[in-house]
């Protein structure tokens, strides 16, 4: 039995911070606002998930009004929602995300991003695709605003032992 979740956040830059996307710091100016470590993407891999569980979404389990989550490593975050996942009984059959920048290039971290992300996920990184995508100017992110994230996610219902 397959489950598909779809997942989309955005996060605003904030000068003074650093950018963490997909579980690991890439050099920049500046990083995101947020009451977590704002790593969009994995925000948006969360989402996917409890969307596919019909869980609802990271605010839910993760409220911005706990300072329990001030700060929070979002790597942590999405380590608790595959907990949730495998409770239900499910893994992730495959994943495939996008990030929506003006700036900087992502394409030199990608592969870092999928591994750090596979192995949060407890999948193999060939089940886990993040491509990136400038908006060609228009928008917030063509602005430099912020950074948006979308992903869709798969998820394998694991064989009864
Ligand atoms: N922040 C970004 C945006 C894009 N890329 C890579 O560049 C390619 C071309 O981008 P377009 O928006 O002009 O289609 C894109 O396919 C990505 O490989 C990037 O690394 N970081
Ligand atoms: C992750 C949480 C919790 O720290 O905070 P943010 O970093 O602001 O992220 P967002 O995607 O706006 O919503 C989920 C939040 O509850």
């Amino acid at each position: 039995m397959f489950r598909i979740g779809h997942g989309f956040d955005v996060h605003a830059f904030e000068p003074g911070r650093p950018l963490i996307i997909g579980g690991i710091e890439i050099p920049h100016d500046m990083g995101l606002r947020g009451h977590s470590d704002a790593d969009v993407l994995l925000h948006t891999m969360a989402d996917a998930i409890l969307g596919a569980l019909a869980l609802g979404d990271i605010g839910k389990f993760f409220p911005d009004t706990d300072e329990a989550y001030k700060d929070m490593d979002s790597k942590v975050l999405l380590a608790e929602v595959v907990d949730m996942m495998e409770e239900k009984g499910y893994r992730v059959g495959n994943i495939d995300a996008v990030i929506m920048a003006e700036k900087p290039k992502f394409r030199p971290h990608i592969d870092d991003m999928r591994e750090v992300s596979a192995a949060l996920l407890k999948t193999d990184a060939g089940n886990v695709n993040i491509k990136a995508t400038t908006t060609e100017k228009l928008g917030f992110t063509g602005r430099g605003e912020g950074i948006a994230s979308e992903a869709v996610v798969l998820l394998e219902k694991m064989e009864e032992s």
